[in-house]
């Protein structure tokens, strides 16, 4: 059950249901004859519906064996368990850090104290990540506690802690085409299926369904942590509608991927499919039988370090007016990730993820640039194995400002890759099985839909978001955060946040903003002149040297104008004088000011 209930003759609780109506206001825009823009408001009426009941839910992890998969899984035992380890700065606890649906509030409106922040988490049922059970594929048959150790992420502490728990966790023999990621992946595929493409589909649909069985969750989520993967070709009756893709597996037609042969096995499962890695597995026909088959899938490759900084700061220079004119991203590592993106061909394939990031927000100010004008934008990635899994991205963005004038940022910063990328997992999977219990309809339309199977929303966790055919690509992180935010908002029948404030900003507030301090507060104090404004007072005495006065605001006003509690619940009435013994309190504050 969540914990924020919304107290709105518009939203209804069920034991099963939260069913919201929400008008959803948007601007139509259209050109008219003149080049003068013409913007209409819009609303629609919707009602939102989403499932309380949280299920038990399994998540198969393709490459799980890797340094995301066995850092992902130890986190949540960590957590799950309470272990906490002996480090060299002290007694470490474990935590979610990094996950928007653990460790990130949202302002939920405004309180008598001011802004009230609230988990995210807490606005809807969310399953929480300590209940996930894990279980997956990987072409190294190592265990899940060795592999942790050849991860080399986790602290040995905490690693000899989760052995015991993860020695019996054994990844499923995989599909592996060495001609899909780099050669030097060769050396750790022990643990390989055989057979025609048909028979290793068949063989991993099979797995979904023992896996759905023996550990008896309600739900299964399968989500690629493996190599990347070089691009696959798209080709017209080879993987361009869903029955090509279909026939060219029957056919063992070899341009087609373990990835993708892994998404089509899902979604026949009716189970949904996420991209954690930058290659095409959603090929054209891939997105098509999803669509048909009304399964979601997301993508591709985890927003976790240098372009999600990136997806920040061109969106702030853009944003705020300056034009970024040269990009360059370099950065080394030394994991298996590094290793395997020291070829070629799968370098192209992360070279393409992280260069589009910038595209919206260039192409969002055609004040600063020219139809089709992108900064010059460079990509470099080495392997470095000294640093393993500690990433080192460094980047220099040079702007265009003022009357010809050069900004150059420069940025190092070090990524621990898996330990960014871990959380994104969690919120991937956990934001993907919210959205399969939430339906909508319009107006007042019998049928409920869901989401399209393209589930966009989770743009703010991958670097190329998969999106419907014909839908924007938002890559800027603010906009992409304020979505998810939103959405959720409007599933409890919340108006969007929108940062206004204007509470905060008139002269004279409207009595349906007020909250009680605010009026006994705002009405009484602003009266005499004393430059109280609600900041002081919402924000505590103690910031301004009033040490002797209390922070709680509903006790500052009764101080300030000898109120009784009634005074302060009531409604704005006239001003007393301030008592003799805060007079001198009045000088220091016009010190203040
Ligand atoms: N911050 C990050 O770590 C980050 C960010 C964005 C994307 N990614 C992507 O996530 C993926 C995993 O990253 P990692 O650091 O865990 O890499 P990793 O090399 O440590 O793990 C990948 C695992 O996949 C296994 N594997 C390879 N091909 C497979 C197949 N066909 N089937 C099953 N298993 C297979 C490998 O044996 C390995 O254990 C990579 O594609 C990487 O580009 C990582
Ligand atoms: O998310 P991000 O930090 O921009 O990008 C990262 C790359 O910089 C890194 O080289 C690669 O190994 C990771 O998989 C990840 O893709």
């Amino acid at each position: 059950m969540a914990k924020v209930h919304v107290n709105s003759d518009k939203v209804k609780y069920t034991s099963e249901f939260i069913e919201a109506k929400y008008d959803y206001m948007t601007t139509g825009v259209e050109v008219d004859k003149d080049g003068r823009y013409i913007a209409t408001p819009q609303t629609t009426h919707f009602t939102f519906k989403t499932e309380q009941k949280v299920p038990t839910l399994g998540v198969m992890l393709v490459g799980w064996g890797g340094n995301n998969g066995t850092t992902v899984t130890a986190a949540t035992l960590a957590n799950k368990c309470n272990l906490s380890w002996h480090t060299k700065e002290g007694l470490q606890q474990p935590n979610y850090y990094g996950s928007i649906t653990h460790a990130a509030t949202i302002a939920l409106g405004n309180g008598p104290a001011g802004e009230v922040f609230v988990p995210m988490r807490d606005l809807l049922p969310m399953v929480h990540a300590n209940d996930i059970v894990f279980d997956g594929w990987d072409i190294s048959s190592m265990n899940i506690a060795d592999a942790m150790k050849r991860a080399t992420v986790l602290d040995y502490n905490l690693q000899e802690q989760l052995r015991p728990l993860m020695k019996d966790m054994k990844p499923r023999p995989s599909i592996y085409f060495p001609d899909f990621i780099a050669a030097n992946q060769e050396s750790r595929a022990d643990n390989v299926l055989q057979g025609t493409k048909q028979e290793l589909l068949n063989k991993i649909r099979q797995d979904i369904r023992d896996f759905r069985k023996s550990s008896g969750v309600d739900k299964v989520i399968i989500l690629w942590t493996a190599n990347t993967e070089r691009f696959s070709e798209v080709r017209e009756g080879l993987n361009d509608t869903a029955e090509n893709l279909l026939n060219s597996i029957r056919k063992n037609e070899c341009e087609v991927s373990p990835s993708t042969i892994f998404a089509v096995a899902s979604i026949q499962e009716g189970v949904a499919y996420i991209n954690g890695s930058p290659q095409n597995t959603f090929v054209p026909g891939c997105i098509e039988l999803a669509e048909k088959k009304k399964v979601f899938i997301g993508g591709d490759d985890f927003k976790s370090g240098q372009t999600k900084l990136k997806s920040v700061l061109v969106d702030f220079l853009v944003g705020a007016g300056l034009k970024p004119t040269s990009i360059v991203s370099y950065n080394h590592l030394g994991n298996n990730d590094g290793m395997n993106l020291s070829a070629p061909k799968t370098f192209r394939s992360k070279e393409i993820s992280k260069s589009n990031v910038v595209d919206d927000m260039v192409a969002s100010n055609s004040i600063l640039y020219a139809e089709g004008e992108k900064p010059d934008h460079c990509v470099v990635i080495k392997y470095v194995p000294y640093v393993g899994d500690s990433k080192r991205a460094m980047d220099e963005y040079t702007s265009e400002i003022m009357m010809g004038g050069r900004n150059t940022l420069v940025v190092h910063n070090t990524c621990e890759d898996s330990l960014l990328a871990s959380p994104i997992i969690l919120d991937l999977v956990i934001l993907t099985e919210l959205c399969q219990r939430i339906q909508y309809r319009v107006e007042s339309e019998p049928t409920w839909h869901s989401f399209h199977p393209v589930l966009s929303i989770l743009s703010f966790l991958t670097k190329a978001p998969l999106v419907p055919s014909g839908t924007p690509v938002v890559n800027a992180l603010s906009r992409q955060r304020t979505c998810i935010e939103n959405i959720l908002r409007a599933c409890v029948g919340l108006a969007p946040t929108n940062h206004m404030l204007l509470e905060y900003k008139m002269e004279t507030i409207p009595e349906s903003l007020c909250t009680d301090v605010q009026k006994s507060v705002e009405g009484k104090v602003n009266g005499v002149n004393n430059g109280l404004g609600k900041g002081h007072l919402l924000n505590g005495f103690h910031k301004n040297g009033f040490n002797d006065v209390e922070v709680d605001p509903k006790k500052v006003a009764q101080k300030l104008n000898g109120l009784t509690d009634g005074h302060l619940n009531g409604a704005c009435n006239g001003v007393k004088d301030i008592p003799a013994d805060l007079e001198d309190d009045r000088e220091i504050v016009e010190m203040q000011r």
